[in-house]
């Protein structure tokens, strides 16, 4: 897709991958409207963007994703904006395994209202200009990591409904197609969440396990990724696609079909 021109919002927009993905797209002459729930470094990256790209590029809304009410406000006000929204990326999140009720009203409720919304915005039968949406997962989102949970069960939650969804969009002729990006460990401030115990709680005692899951997959940079996100944006092939970015590359991610899962159950 060609992005110049385009509009685009980005959950969780303020730092780390958030602010990497607009970026991306701003420099590829999109329109970049920012929703976070921290007002303080939403205004500080809103103001270091104007200064990049220029004055009316970037729009910086105070949203937190698990409000209805100031997440259809954020999009409401991003349309009167900028005249339409071509491009959304689900991407705010966190790491609680303590208020774990949180995690999944980020993760997963968050994701799934944001797409809801976005769906309702892009979707040619509603007037929508068609688009792409692209709801940001993780490895732990393919396999289990054992040290959060309830954070893995969101981002497997993320994974089965953009999946689903992106089937749903082919099916209902949306116009509008839905890919997902699974990264390994970010140097991000969400890195370090699981040292915390506040954050970490009944696994504390498996930082250990931890830090060595990490040394063995490694970590990349936010650039790394935000690499990954021009890649699946840019291309207007992949719908129900996840972008699996690990320290070797990007490689799309070979789901197992009906008959592989049949196979198998046999052996
Ligand atoms: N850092 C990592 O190792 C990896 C991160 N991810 C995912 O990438 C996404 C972004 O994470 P990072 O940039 O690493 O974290 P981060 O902590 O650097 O940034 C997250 C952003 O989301 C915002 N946010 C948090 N709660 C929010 C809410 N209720 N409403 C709106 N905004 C909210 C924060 O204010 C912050 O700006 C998350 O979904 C995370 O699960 C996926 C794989 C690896
Ligand atoms: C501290 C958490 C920080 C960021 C979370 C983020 O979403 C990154 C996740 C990155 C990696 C996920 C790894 C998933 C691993 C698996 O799928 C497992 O199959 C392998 C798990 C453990 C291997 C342990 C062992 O070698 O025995």
């Amino acid at each position: 897709m060609a992005l110049n021109g385009k509009v685009a919002v980005v959950t969780g927009g303020a730092q780390g991958l958030g602010k990497g993905f607009a970026e991306v797209l701003l420099r590829h002459g999109a329109k970049v409207s920012l929703f976070d729930v921290v007002e303080d470094s939403g205004n500080a990256t809103k103001t270091a963007f104007d200064k990049e790209f220029g004055p009316d590029r970037t729009l910086f809304c105070v949203c937190d994703v698990t409000s209805e009410k100031q997440f259809t406000d954020a999009f409401q006000k991003t349309v009167q904006s900028f005249g339409g929204i071509d491009i959304v990326c689900n991407n705010a999140g966190i790491i609680n395994e303590t208020d774990w009720e949180k995690t999944v009203a980020i993760n997963l409720s968050g994701v799934i209202r944001g797409t809801y919304l976005a769906v309702e915005h892009l979707k040619k039968q509603n007037g929508g200009r068609g688009g792409v949406i692209i709801n940001i997962a993780s490895m732990a989102g393919l396999g289990p990591l054992p040290t959060c949970p309830v954070y893995t069960a969101t981002k497997h939650g993320v994974v089965g409904f953009t999946r689903a969804m992106a089937m749903a969009s082919e099916y209902g002729g949306y116009g509008v197609r839905l890919n997902m990006i699974c990264p390994i460990f970010v140097r991000t401030g969400l890195l370090s969440s699981l040292d915390k115990e506040e954050r970490a709680g009944d696994f504390y005692h498996l930082r250990d396990v931890n830090q060595k899951i990490m040394e063995r997959f490694g970590t990349l940079e936010v650039s790394d990724v935000a690499k990954a996100f021009e890649k699946l944006v840019l291309d207007e092939s992949k719908n129900g696609a996840a972008l699996y970015v690990k320290t070797e590359g990007a490689d799309y991610v070979k789901f197992p079909t009906q008959e592989d899962i049949e196979e198998k159950s046999k052996q």
